[in-house]
């Protein structure tokens, strides 16, 4: 696996790891115990003037507002006066009233009602040197109401360090969407693992500085949670190997593109230099030969493969054993980009993914062409990575385009598990899922890149990583990452409108040499 820093839960996951963390031996009142002990150790680390301080705690009547009371009775002794305030009333759930319960036995924590004594409040808001918000977390929806909301407004006036536990109050845990009144944290201390709306460029103001806080929750329940992995251009260089100065081309692999019936050159000729661009030592393109008559002035450093075509100009199946032979002493092969679908081509496509050893990539037309079949991928020798995007997985997954769109990272590993293949299903934030169940999901990439051609840039480039000997797993995360990194610098050259395919791969050498020097 890939070692990544972002780890992300939505909430539905956090709450089935709480859940599971229980089932393991740590009880939801132990991680409330621990998310507030974990809070105070990192606000003493933050703040440490304390000991003359005025702390001032919002508290909400979920387990957010029980975290509130928790941190309020293990800052007893450090802190020069502490006021909690109940913002929407007593705490509500069973958890927070027990703490509640606990907190109010001391006598030196003060408890206000925002609703009763909100002037006494605001006072103490207008005091404060630290706030504290804990009105809602993980449990929030729709808008701010009530008497928490002017005690937002004032806390986000005060001239104090406010610090959010779990997610700012009033902004939602998934989707980073915030309420008209929200909390404006300086830093944000996010319980067990961050949630999404703490990845989200957009949230960044509200957030401040995000501590990701350990609150005892054991490994496997946070692992068992199917967290997806977010995949960021500051992650590549770590991906990307160094050439060895004394090595030939021998040393960088193979590549063997089947591509391009008559008529779609165009994507055959896109894969072919996108995969050069990328360093494999020795690439070749296998295409209907009216296809490599045209592309063969354009393609100065491939080698060419002349394949007989049917009177349709679809690839024939006459050319299986050239094929095969040329397989086999290639150290992976792209199939598909272009490379049309009649009974001729899949009987090809089919012989060749069943009998080779060699690593593939299978793209757009490679996969229409095993779509009537798929079990082959599953029961074939050689390691597969399939690049559809949602129409083609449609075709071989069995679900509805709104079906896979609805849960794109569960439909993709899904299938990866059951297939026993790497999965790059592709589209805004394209998903990379493992047989073993890991699943990344692609930061970089724009809607100008939604335009043929683009699929078969990436195709290349996954190909040719694959090709020097990179493993699957990093072949396809550099390759898509760095494509939609090549469409985001192409994109503030030349909008989203104007970039064209052939403009990802021009830009692929100059974003490598970035990666190089920052390797
Ligand atoms: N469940 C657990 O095991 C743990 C939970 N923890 C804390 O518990 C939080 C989640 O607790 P809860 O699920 O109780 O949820 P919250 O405490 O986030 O808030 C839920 C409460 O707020 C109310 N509410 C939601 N939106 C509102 C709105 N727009 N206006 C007015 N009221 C609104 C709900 O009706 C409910 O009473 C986490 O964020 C975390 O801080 C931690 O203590 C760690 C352990
Ligand atoms: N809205 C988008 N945001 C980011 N990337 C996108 C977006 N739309 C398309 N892409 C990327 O562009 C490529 C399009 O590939 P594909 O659909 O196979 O087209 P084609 O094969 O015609 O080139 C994929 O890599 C996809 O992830
Ligand atoms: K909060």
């Amino acid at each position: 696996m890939i070692n990544l820093q972002a780890k992300a839960l939505t909430i539905a996951q956090m709450k089935e790891a709480e859940a599971r963390s229980n089932e393991l031996g740590v009880s939801y009142a132990q991680l409330m115990e621990n998310a507030g002990s974990a809070c105070t150790a990192k606000i003493k680390e933050l703040f440490p003037k304390l000991s003359t301080s005025s702390v001032v705690i919002l508290c909400g009547k979920g387990n957010n507002g029980g975290d509130g009371l928790v941190i309020a009775r293990k800052l007893e002794n450090s802190a020069a006066d502490i006021t909690c305030i109940f913002c929407c009333g007593e705490p509500g759930t069973e958890l927070s009233q027990k703490v509640y319960q606990q907190a109010a036995a001391i006598s030196s924590i003060q408890f206000l009602d925002a609703k009763k004594e909100p002037m006494l409040c605001h006072f103490c808001l207008n005091q404060a040197d630290l706030i504290i918000d804990c009105i809602f977390g993980t449990g929030f929806h729709g808008e701010v109401q009530g008497s928490a909301q002017p005690m937002i407004g004032t806390a986000n006036k005060a001239d104090a360090v406010r610090i959010a536990v779990d997610i700012p109050s009033g902004m939602n845990g998934d989707d980073g969407s915030c309420s008209i009144s929200v909390f404006r944290a300086d830093h944000t201390l996010a319980l067990g693992a961050l949630k999404p709306a703490h990845l989200l460029e957009d949230t960044q103001s509200v957030c401040g500085k995000i501590h990701t806080l350990d609150i005892g929750m054991p490994s496997e329940a946070l692992e068992d949670s199917s967290s997806v992995k977010l995949l960021k251009w500051e992650n590549l260089p770590a991906l990307l190997p160094k050439r060895d100065p004394n090595a030939n081309k021998g040393d960088f692999g193979k590549l063997l593109i089947l591509a391009g019936r008559s008529g779609m050159g165009g994507a055959a000729m896109m894969a072919t230099l996108s995969a050069l661009r990328c360093g494999c030592g020795l690439t070749t393109l296998a295409a209907a030969s009216s296809v490599i008559n045209a592309c063969f002035p354009h393609l100065m450093e491939a080698v060419t493969l002349s394949l007989a075509e049917t009177k349709d100009g679809a690839v024939s199946s006459e050319s299986l054993t050239l094929l095969s032979e040329h397989l086999s002493s290639s150290t992976a092969a792209v199939i598909g980009c272009g490379l049309g679908h009649d009974e001729h081509t899949e009987k090809l496509v089919r012989s060749l993914v069943k009998e080779t050893q060699t690593p593939l990539v299978i793209d757009a037309d490679g996969i229409n062409c095993l779509a009537g079949d798929i079990n082959i991928v599953q029961t074939a020798k050689a390691p597969i990575i399939l690049t559809p995007h949602p129409k083609e997985f449609s075709r071989i997954c069995g679900k509805s385009v709104a079906e896979i769109e609805a849960d794109r990272e569960q439909a993709a590993s899904q299938f990866a598990q059951q297939y026993s293949v790497h999965l790059v299903l592709k589209g805004h934030a394209t998903v990379i899922a493992l047989p073993d169940g890991t699943v990344y999901q692609n930061t970089t990439g724009n809607a100008g890149m939604a335009k043929g051609g683009s699929g078969d840039v990436l195709a290349g480039m996954i190909g040719s990583f694959l090709a020097q000997g990179i493993a699957s797993e990093k072949a396809a995360c550099l390759a898509v990452c760095l494509h939609g990194a090549c469409g985001d610098r192409c994109a503030q050259r030349l909008s989203e409108y104007g970039i064209l395919a052939r403009d990802l791969i021009q830009e692929i050498p100059l974003l490598l040499r970035e990666l190089e020097q920052n390797r």
